[in-house]
């Protein structure tokens, strides 16, 4: 179609066959394809739109002072976007007939456009990063115009192209959506970001929940073939939800040894391990908080169902990725992996098809309370396990849940006047700094590891995109291989002991920064680098323990640097209690524990995600 615009520009002969593509060869070489078209950019004017190999870019037709401003003589910075690259593209629209809105740009004066036009249009859509913020990710839109629709139609199949060249987008996701998460504003927020996965055509089978442990049940019992056919999951709630989600997918699928038990370690008379591998099986998590109404196990019934063979389907857990849109009350994991807590970075992380391995602690509860039978029961944990003054929070938080986000502050203030000391004997294993290999029991684990140990905070080494320590991976162990411990090698392995009265015990898997603790509770733990950040809090003055908490809220804080504050990498550790309370708190969930043992397993699983930018 040829058509004479009405602003005067002639746009007659500009067709798709007349367009400048030329394939040159350079050296010998081909050369992709530039491939450049005049067209109108909706807001800004006429430009001429070239296709380069990573992205594309445009520049205006008339040169004028648009692109520069000037203060006493000195040029600025472009004010103007002139490009995208297609790593930063998720979706491209064709529209129909609309109109084109004159350029809002301060100088380009209106014999540009004149005025708005009726045109044929396409958008690209993609995002930019925010100039205070680089983890921030804000939605950016592009929208060229021309009279001829197939040149639209053209443009719009070569961006295609060049987007389903980009490895590792989703195409099919499972969503699930708890809507009383946080401030009961799941739904809305998963309305917010839908139209970012339509867009992108990612179709998405969404379930909002109606009860807990639903989502548990889905995971565990879906067959892996049924799974398999995603290309991963998405959590839009808090770090309770992603981690009933998670578990429902280990619970049936993660086959390791257990941890040797807190029994085995007291035993072993001199601390080295011997025959300390507990071959436990997997799906046989019967935990409290994920039954049925009638109190029954989850998952008694339907993880039993698995035939052999589908144990067997060659899963590919590699492929498979875990996604979380923060609707929640604290939102830990997404500000460790994204660097902030906004739902439209994580579904632009989930679209464009990032990822990154996070590290999960397997948590074995041997027995719930001193009196209790040993019968172990498994739980996974993507971010913290914690006991004494966390796990009271959590537990006096679950009275108040009315209160919505605002309960762990009034739970908080509430036990920490009440603040008890609790008896208990832990035992973790020693990691040596010159340990190269074989340290988190995944294999290779290489670098200093006196680095990430510093105490010294000017030596810390924090994770961020691209992380040197994270991506010093070892070789990949398949979900379905137990794995190697080093428990099975008793003269590699040595166990330090503390027992005494402690105000806290946890467990860092990754940082845990959160909008109450700018840096996290460890600042230089690590998504994937294979250790757990084991931070023992002694019975000390209350002024003392309210210094280290005043120190977590702040930004460069330093609550690791007390004399009653040991902080200690390790891969695995086992827990005693010596009274009564026992109350531990596994990613914001409560978990009765008398004798509890933990063991880190090195990127189990991927996340869509890139690291914060820090
Ligand atoms: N429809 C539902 N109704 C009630 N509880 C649910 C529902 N769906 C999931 N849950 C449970 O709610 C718990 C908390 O969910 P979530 O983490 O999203 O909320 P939160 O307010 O951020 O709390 P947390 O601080 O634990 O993260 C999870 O353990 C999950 O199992």
């Amino acid at each position: 179609m040829e058509r004479d615009r009405d602003d005067g520009i002639a746009v007659k002969g500009e067709n798709p066959a007349a367009l400048a593509v030329a394939d040159a060869e350079v050296d010998g070489k081909a050369q992709s394809s530039a491939l450049s078209s005049t067209l109108f950019l909706d807001r800004v004017g006429q430009v001429i739109l070239t296709f380069n190999s990573d992205g594309l870019s445009w520049s205006m037709v008339q040169s004028f002072n648009n692109d520069e401003s000037s203060c006493l003589g000195v040029k600025l910075a472009p004010k103007v976007v002139t490009e995208i690259k297609f790593s930063d593209v998720y979706a491209v629209e064709l529209i129909d007939y609309g109109l084109v809105h004159e350029s809002n740009l301060p100088n380009a004066g209106k014999f540009l456009v004149g005025h708005d036009n009726e045109m044929y249009w396409f958008k690209v859509h993609g995002f930019q990063r925010s100039k205070s913020q680089p983890s921030l990710w804000v939605l950016s839109l592009f929208t060229f115009g021309h009279n001829d629709p197939q040149m639209c139609q053209m443009w719009v199949n070569r961006i295609n192209a060049s987007l389903n060249l980009e490895m590792g987008r989703p195409r099919n996701l499972l969503v699930f959506v708890h809507p009383r998460s946080g401030k009961g504003s799941g739904c809305k927020i998963w309305e917010t970001v839908a139209p970012i996965f339509s867009r992108a055509k990612v179709k998405t089978k969404v379930t909002v929940t109606q009860k807990a442990g639903q989502a548990f049940h889905v995971m565990a019992s879906t067959s892996n073939q049924e799974l398999y056919s995603y290309d991963g999951v998405v959590a839009v709630g808090g770090d309770g939800f992603f981690n009933e989600i998670l578990n429902g997918f280990l619970s049936s699928r993660h086959k390791a040894p257990y941890p040797p038990s807190p029994t085995d370690i007291i035993h072993s008379a001199d601390g080295h391990g011997s025959s300390l591998v507990h071959h436990g099986s997997s799906g046989t998590v019967a935990e409290t908080s994920y039954r049925n109404e009638d109190g029954s196990p989850l998952l008694s019934s339907t993880v039993q169902n698995f035939t052999d063979q589908d144990r067997d389907f060659p899963f590919s857990e590699e492929q498979f990725r875990f996604g979380i849109i923060p609707a929640g009350s604290t939102d830990a994991i997404v500000m460790c992996t994204t660097g902030t807590r906004d739902p439209i970075t994580s579904a632009l992380h989930i679209v464009l098809g990032k990822r990154v391995c996070l590290d999960v602690a397997q948590v074995v509860r041997w027995k719930t309370t001193s009196a209790s039978k040993l019968d172990p029961c498994v739980r996974y944990a993507a971010s913290f396990a914690g006991y004494g003054f966390y796990g009271d929070v959590i537990t006096e938080s679950e009275k108040y849940l009315w209160m919505g986000p605002k309960r762990y502050d009034y739970a908080g203030t509430k036990v920490f006047m009440r603040l008890r000391s609790y008896e208990a004997e832990v035992a973790y294993l020693e990691v040596e700094s010159g340990e190269a290999n074989s340290t988190s029991g995944r294999g290779h684990v290489s670098g200093s590891i006196r680095a990430l140990w510093s105490p010294n905070k000017s030596e810390r080494v924090v994770c961020r995109v691209n992380c040197a320590i994270c991506n010093d991976k070892p070789i990949h162990v398949s979900m379905g291989d137990p794995q190697t411990t080093t428990y099975s090698r008793p003269e590699k392995t040595r166990w330090l002991r503390s027992k005494g009265r402690f105000l806290s015990i946890g467990a860092a898997v990754i940082s845990c920064r959160n909008e109450r603790a700018p840096d996290g509770l460890v600042a230089d733990a690590h998504l994937s680098d294979g250790f757990l950040n084991l931070i023992l809090i002694k019975d000390c003055p209350h002024a003392l323990y309210l210094w280290h908490l005043t120190q977590l809220a702040r930004r460069g804080g330093t609550p690791l640097n007390f004399k009653f504050v040991e902080h200690h990498k390790t891969t695995a550790f086992v827990f005693t209690s010596f009274g009564n309370e026992s109350v531990w708190n596994l990613d914001g969930e409560p978990f009765q524990a008398h004798q509890l043992s933990a063991q880190v397993f090195r990127g189990l699983v991927s996340l869509f995600a890139s690291g914060p930018e820090v």
